[in-house]
C-alpha cells in the first residue's frame, strides 16, 4: 500500500463516519468508529472524516443529539488510524474555534470548514485559526446547485485567501448532473491555478455520485469523497468502494485497494447501519427539487407526526429554496400540508 500522497493522482476521501451519521441519527458507537477507521486505515485511505453529520457541536435538538460525544469519537478514530489522517467538519456558527482546538487537541488533522454557496465570507476567521493549529484545510461550499460556476469560484477565492488549502464542490442534494459538476469545478480549478486543489463532494439522489466525481477529476478536482456502502445522508454518497473500483478501471491511481474497500463495506459497515440509504421518492425528490440531503430523516419525522408525505414536505423545502440551518421549517411545512388536507 501506497502512502506516498504524490504517488496518488486522486485522493478518495472517506466520509462514512460523518455524512453517515446523518443516515445513522448520529448514532454511532465508538466499536463502529474504530472497526471502521481500522479498515479504510487498511485499505490506504488517506484522508478519514469523523465528526457529528451537521460538524462539530452539530449535537443539539435542531439537528439531532448524538448517542457517543464526537470529541470521544474523533480520540478513538485517532486512536484507531496508523496512517491515516482524521478530519473533522466545522459549520461556522454552529462549531466554533474552540471546538476546532478541542479537535486538533484530539490530533485530528484536518478540518472541513462549510458554508452555505454563497456564504464563504463566514470561514474567514475559522481557515484562519486552523491553519495556526497547523491543520490542513479544506472548504465546503455546500448547496452547489444553488450558484453559477462562476459565482461558485467567487466565493471560493474567499476561502483560498483565508488560508484554504482545496476548496470541494458539495452537491449536498444530489442535484447536480454530469456538466453541472464538472463546469462547477472547472471554475474554481480555472481561479484557483496551483495556490490550491478543488474536491468533490456527491449526493447518490439522482443516482451521479460516481459518474460527477469522473467528470469533477477530468475537470481537475484532486480529492473526491465517498462513503462506504454509500452511507451518508439522502440516498449517500458516492460508495467509496465503487469508486475505488471505478477509479482503477479507468487507470487512475487512487492509492487504495478496492478489494480491501468492498471487504470493508460488505463485513464491516453493512451489518451497523440501521437505514440502509435508497434511491426512493423522497430522495429522489431531494435531488430532482434541489433539497439539502441532510432533511430527509428531519422529513420522514415530521411526515409520521403530522400524517403527511414526505415528498410533498420536500417538494415545498425545494420551492422555498430553505438551506442547512433551516430544520426547523420542515415542521412548519408539515403542519401547512396537514391545514390544508383538513381543510378538504
Ligand atoms: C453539513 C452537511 O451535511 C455537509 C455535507 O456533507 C453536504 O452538504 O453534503
Ligand atoms: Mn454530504
Amino acid at each position: 500500500m501506497k502512502w506516498d500522497e504524490s504517488d496518488r493522482a486522486v485522493r478518495l476521501v472517506d466520509t462514512s463516519l460523518r455524512d453517515g451519521s446523518h443516515a445513522m441519527a448520529h448514532q454511532f458507537t465508538e466499536k463502529n468508529v474504530r472497526d471502521t477507521v481500522r479498515a479504510l486505515d487498511d485499505a490506504g485511505v488517506s484522508l478519514i472524516e469523523v465528526s457529528h453529520g451537521d460538524g462539530l457541536g452539530g449535537s443539539t435538538f435542531n439537528y439531532g443529539f448524538s448517542l457517543v460525544d464526537e470529541r470521544k469519537l474523533i480520540a478513538a478514530a485517532v486512536d484507531e488510524a496508523r496512517h491515516a489522517k482524521i478530519a473533522v467538519l466545522l459549520l461556522p456558527g454552529l462549531g466554533t474555534v474552540g471546538d476546532l482546538r478541542a479537535a486538533a487537541d484530539l490530533g485530528a488533522g484536518a478540518v472541513r470548514i462549510a458554508t452555505h454557496c454563497t456564504e464563504a465570507d463566514v470561514s474567514v476567521q475559522h481557515f484562519g485559526a486552523a491553519r495556526d493549529l497547523g491543520l490542513e484545510t479544506v472548504g465546503f461550499l455546500m448547496l452547489s446547485h444553488m450558484s453559477t460556476p462562476e459565482a461558485l469560484a467567487k466565493q471560493g477565492r474567499i476561502m483560498v485567501d483565508a488560508g484554504c488549502q482545496c476548496v470541494y464542490v458539495v452537491d449536498s442534494a444530489g442535484a447536480l448532473i454530469l456538466e453541472d459538476a464538472s463546469e462547477r469545478v472547472a471554475a474554481l480549478v480555472a481561479e484557483f491555478g496551483d495556490q490550491a486543489q478543488v474536491g468533490y463532494h456527491g449526493h447518490q439522489n439522482l443516482s451521479f455520485g460516481v459518474a460527477n466525481s469522473v467528470l469533477a477529476y477530468r475537470a481537475g478536482a484532486r480529492q473526491i469523497d465517498g462513503s462506504l456502502v454509500a452511507l451518508g445522508a439522502g440516498a449517500g454518497n458516492s460508495p467509496t468502494e465503487v469508486l475505488a473500483a471505478t477509479f482503477e478501471r479507468l487507470g487512475i491511481r487512487t492509492g487504495v485497494d478496492k478489494d480491501v474497500l468492498m471487504d470493508a463495506a460488505e463485513n464491516v459497515v453493512k451489518p451497523y447501519i440501521t437505514r440502509l440509504p435508497v434511491m426512493d421518492r423522497s430522495s429522489i425528490v431531494q435531488g430532482f427539487a434541489g433539497v439539502y440531503s441532510s432533511f430527509l430523516l428531519h422529513a420522514e419525522r415530521a411526515a409520521e407526526r403530522y400524517d403527511v408525505p414526505a415528498h410533498e414536505i420536500l417538494y415545498r423545502v425545494g420551492a422555498a429554496k430553505y438551506v442547512g440551518g433551516q430544520e426547523d421549517m420542515i415542521i412548519d411545512i408539515a403542519l401547512q400540508l396537514a391545514a390544508e388536507r383538513d381543510q378538504g
